[in-house]
């Protein structure tokens, strides 16, 4: 039975463990959480996935196979020169943190270890998650196949050169939020347009789902599946002129330019912070 602890037990190590517990891979008894002081969030977390959770250190790391560094980039270093006591040669550190390398999180550790960079998203909460993983050198055959196994049942996945990461947070790491961007814009104009919330919500859950599935499943390039849905003179077209105007294509470009470049700055002050 693997043991895995959570260092961090926010919005993504919670999509992470919903989906391991919900696919059953490992007991949830096996999960053990751990925060920097919100008891309350480890006792609900709890009550609704069936894990354990503990602020004794020996307790969380007692037989720990797997750890997953899951806290902001800004808290990684103090949290972990708190644990880099039980990290061991034995134990594989799986670190979620946009922007920080392998090696910053060995030097924090003042140690070699085995350890996997993953990029995934909140979508893992549902099964859908797009994770691109980076692994050093000492991360083993047998250790990659227990990875790759945890992020498969959570979504998709892929592995990547390491500093392909930025570049993968940029994009799908971050890229559920430009999607719940556009459904808000999508629920703001239809109050406008006199729809009722409810009926609106439906008609754009169900268009984003509908798009994405022809999109994954049609062989046509998504400009193509575009010009289809639009008529000479007609809706689309006169919509779309307005994106258009306000260069929101190259709008949406630029967003994932400047999050992959906000990735690679917390890199570069994580590692200067490590310096300090
Ligand atoms: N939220 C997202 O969509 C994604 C987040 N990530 C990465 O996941 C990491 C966590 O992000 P979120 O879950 O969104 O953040 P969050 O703010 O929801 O959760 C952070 C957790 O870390 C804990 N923490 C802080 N300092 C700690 C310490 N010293 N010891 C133990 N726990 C500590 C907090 O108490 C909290 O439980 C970040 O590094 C982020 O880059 C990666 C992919 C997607
Ligand atoms: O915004 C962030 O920094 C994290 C990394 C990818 C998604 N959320």
């Amino acid at each position: 039975m693997k043991k895995i602890a959570f260092i961090g037990a926010g919005s993504m190590a919670e999509a992470l463990i919903s989906g391991i517990v919900e696919n059953k891979i490992i007991d949830s008894k096996n999960i053990w959480i751990t925060n920097k002081a919100d008891q309350e969030k480890l006792m609900e977390m709890q009550r609704r996935y069936g894990v354990q959770s503990t602020y004794q250190l020996d307790e969380l790391f007692q037989n720990a196979e797997i750890v997953f560094l899951a806290m902001k980039p800004k808290d990684a270093a103090e949290a972990i020169s708190r644990i880099k006591n039980y990290l061991t040669k034995d134990i594989l550190v799986i670190s979620v943190l946009a922007g920080v390398a392998i090696n910053s999180i060995e030097k924090l550790a003042e140690k070699s270890l085995a350890v996997v960079r993953a990029m995934p998203n909140t979508s893992a909460a549902v099964g859908k998650s797009a994770t691109a993983l980076a692994i050093n050198e000492r991360v083993s055959n047998e250790h990659m196949k227990l990875v790759t196994k945890i992020f498969e049942t959570v979504g998709l996945t892929t592995i990547v050169q390491e500093v392909q990461l930025d570049a993968v947070t940029g994009l799908s790491g971050s890229g559920p939020a430009y999607i719940y961007y556009l459904a808000e814009a999508m629920e703001k104009s239809a109050m406008d347009i006199g729809l009722e919330k409810e009926v609106a919500k439906e008609l754009i859950v169900q268009t984003l789902l509908g798009a994405a599935e022809m999109l994954s499943k049609s062989a046509k390039e998504p400009q193509q599946l575009r010009k289809e849905v639009t008529s000479p003179g007609g809706t689309t077209e006169a919509g779309i002129k307005i994106l258009e105007s306000y260069s929101v294509q190259n709008a949406f470009i630029d967003c994932i330019k400047e999050a992959t470049a906000q990735s690679k700055r917390l890199g570069k002050a994580f590692g200067a912070e490590m310096k300090v």
